[in-house]
C-alpha cells in the first residue's frame, strides 16, 4: 500500500521504517530539514537499536523515501498517519497544535481516497476534531475515512516492539477502513483489536496510566520497605508471580521519565477535570513519581550532610537504556538539585551527551568514558542501568576509590553480590549495605 507518515519522531520513523520493511511503499514527512536531510543520506537523528540497519536495507529496497514537501509526501497516498508531537502544554493538557497543523496540511495536499490514520497520543475526542479539520480544508471531491491507532511502543526497544506487539489497536467508525488498515498490518501478525475510536484514544491513556501506577506503587512499596527492612526486589518478585499481578514494570528505582509517562499522567488528570471527575489516584501516582526522582539525592544528603565541594559522578544521563532522548529524564531534576547544594557534577552517558548538553544545567561537566566519570568523583550515583554501567560501576568504584560510596538508583546488584567488595552501597528499598572494616566498627561500638 501506498503509506505516508508525518512527523519522523520516535514513532513516525520507526513505523515507517518497519511499514517498508514488510512491503509497503513509505514515503516519511517532517518540516526538520536536518531530519529529513540526515534520512535521505541513511543516517537515523535519533538512537535506536536496529533502525538504521533497517533503514539502509528499505531505502535500498527502494520502498522508503523521505521529504520535506507536504504535495510530494501526501501525493496519491492511501494511508496518511498522522505521528506529530503532542507535547505537555502548561496547563497540562496535551498540546495538539502540531496534529491539527498536520490535518491541515493532508487536506490541503491528498488526491486521492484515503484513509487518516492518528498515531500520535490525542485525548479522547480528537479525532473528532481531526475530522472536522479535514473536511474545512479539503481541496478535492475525495472520501476520507479516519482510524485512531494508537501505538505502544517503547524507546530503546522500538523496532523489536513494533514488530512483536502484544496487540494493534484499530479505533474506526468505518469498517471497510478498519479491514484495510488490518491487512496493511497482516505480515505482522499481531492481534489486532477492533475498537471505537473513542475507546482507542483511551486504551491508550489508560495504559500509559495503568503502567506508571505499577511503577509508582512498587516505589512507595519500596520506601516504606527501607523503613521495616523488607527488601523490595524480594517482595516485587514475590507479588510478580501471581499472574494477577504480573511481574512486569515492578522494577523500584528514580521513578519514571520519558517522552510519555509524565506528560500523558498530566493529559490524563486534565482530561479527568474536564469531564468533572477528581482522578484521585494518577494524581498521587504523578506525586510520587516526582519525589522519587529526588531520592538518591536525599539519601546522599543524608549520608554526607553538606554535598558542597563534593564532585558526584551522574552514570547514565537519558531516561532509561538504549536511548539518546532526554525528556524527564533524572539526570535533570538530579544535577539541578545537586550544583544547588555547590556540589559539582560529572556526567556520563553511552550516548546521550550530546543531548544531555542541550538540557542539563550550565556548570555540568561530562565526559565519554565511564572509568573518567568514576574516578573524578567522590560520590557515583547510577541514574540509567545501561549495559556498560552496570557491567563496570561496581567494579570501577571500588579500583578508583579509597572509601567507596555507592549510589544505585536502579538495584543494579544483588546485596550478596555487593557484600563481596568492600563498598558502602546505598540502593532503592533495599538496606544499605556497609564495607566489611566499617560494619566491623560499628558493630564494635555498641
Ligand atoms: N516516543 C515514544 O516512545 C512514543 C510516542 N508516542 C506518541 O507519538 C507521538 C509522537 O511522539 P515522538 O515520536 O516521540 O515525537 P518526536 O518529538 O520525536 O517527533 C515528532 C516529529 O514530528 C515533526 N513534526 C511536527 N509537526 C509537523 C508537521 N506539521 N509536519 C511534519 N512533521 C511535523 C517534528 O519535526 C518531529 O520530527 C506523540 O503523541 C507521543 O505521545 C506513542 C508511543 C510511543
Ligand atoms: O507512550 C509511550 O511513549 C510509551 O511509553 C512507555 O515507553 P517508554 O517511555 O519508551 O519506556 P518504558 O520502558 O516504559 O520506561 C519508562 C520509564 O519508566 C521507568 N521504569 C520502567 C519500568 C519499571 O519497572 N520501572 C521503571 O522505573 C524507566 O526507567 C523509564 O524511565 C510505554 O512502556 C510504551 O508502551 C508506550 O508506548
Amino acid at each position: 500500500m501506498k503509506v505516508s507518515i508525518i512527523g519522523t519522531g520516535y514513532v513516525g520513523l520507526v513505523t515507517g521504517v518497519c511499514l517498508s520493511d514488510i512491503g509497503h511503499d513509505v514515503t516519511c514527512l517532517d518540516i526538520n530539514p536536518n531530519k529529513i536531510n540526515l534520512l535521505k543520506h541513511g543516517k537515523s537523528p535519533i538512537y535506536e537499536p536496529g533502525l538504521e540497519e533497517l533503514m539502509a536495507y528499505n531505502i535500498k529496497k527502494n520502498r522508503l523515501n523521505f521529504t520535506t514537501s507536504h504535495s510530494e509526501g501526501l501525493r496519491d497516498a492511501e494511508v496518511v498517519y498522522i505521528a506529530v508531537g503532542t507535547p505537555q502544554a502548561e496547563d497540562g493538557s496535551a498540546d495538539l497544535s502540531y496534529v491539527m497543523q498536520a490535518a491541515k496540511d493532508i487536506a490541503c495536499h491528498i488526491s486521492r481516497d484515503t484513509i487518516i490514520v492518528t498515531k500520535s497520543t490525542v485525548p479522547i475526542g480528537t479525532n473528532y476534531k481531526i475530522k472536522q479539520v479535514v473536511l474545512e480544508h479539503l481541496q478535492e471531491d475525495v472520501t476520507v475515512d479516519f482510524v485512531s491507532n494508537p501505538e505502544f511502543l517503547r524507546e530503546g526497544s522500538a523496532v523489536e516492539d513494533t514488530f512483536n506487539g502484544e496487540r494493534i489497536v484499530i479505533g474506526s467508525e468505518n469498517e471497510e477502513a478498519a479491514d484495510k488498515m488490518e491487512a496493511l498490518y497482516e505480515p505482522f501478525r499481531i492481534p489486532v483489536l477492533k475498537t471505537s475510536i473513542l475507546s482507542a484514544e483511551m486504551i491508550k491513556y489508560a495504559a500509559n496510566a495503568f503502567l506508571a501506577t505499577k511503577i509508582s506503587f512498587i516505589n512507595e512499596i519500596a520506601n516504606i520497605a527501607e523503613k521495616v527492612g523488607a527488601d523490595v526486589e524480594e517482595v516485587a518478585y514475590g507479588i510478580g508471580k501471581d499472574g494477577r499481578i504480573g511481574d512486569k514494570f515492578l522494577q523500584a528505582g528514580i521513578g519514571y521519565g520519558g517522552s510519555c509517562f509524565p506528560k500523558d499522567t498530566h493529559a490524563l488528570v486534565k482530561i479527568s477535570e474536564e469531564s468533572n471527575h477528581d482522578f484521585h489516584l494518577l494524581k498521587s501516582v504523578i506525586k510520587i513519581n516526582e519525589s522519587q526522582k529526588s531520592v538518591l539525592y536525599q539519601k546522599a544528603k543524608k549520608r554526607f550532610g553538606s554535598l558542597a565541594g563534593k564532585r558526584v559522578a551522574l552514570l547514565g544521563l537519558a531516561f532509561k537504556p538504549e536511548t539518546d532522548d532526554m525528556r524527564e529524564a533524572a539526570s535533570i531534576t538530579l544535577s539541578e538539585k545537586l550544583l544547588n547544594d555547590q556540589a559539582e557534577v560529572i556526567g556520563y552517558d553511552p550516548i546521550a551527551i550530546e543531548n544531555a548538553k542541550k538540557v542539563l544545567p550550565e556548570g555540568v561537566i561530562y565526559t565519554d568514558k565511564i572509568e573518567d566519570a568514576v574516578k573524578q568523583a567522590d560520590i557515583v550515583f547510577i541514574l540509567t542501568d545501561w549495559k556498560e554501567v552496570i557491567e563496570k560501576t561496581l567494579v570501577l568504584t571500588c579500583l578508583f576509590h579509597e572509601q567507596p560510596v555507592l549510589f544505585d538508583g536502579r538495584n543494579c546488584y544483588s546485596l550478596e553480590e555487593v557484600q563481596k567488595f568492600n563498598i558502602e552501597y546505598h540502593s532503592v528499598g533495599r538496606e544499605a549495605v556497609r564495607p566489611a572494616i566499617q560494619e566491623r566498627e560499628l558493630t564494635a561500638s555498641f
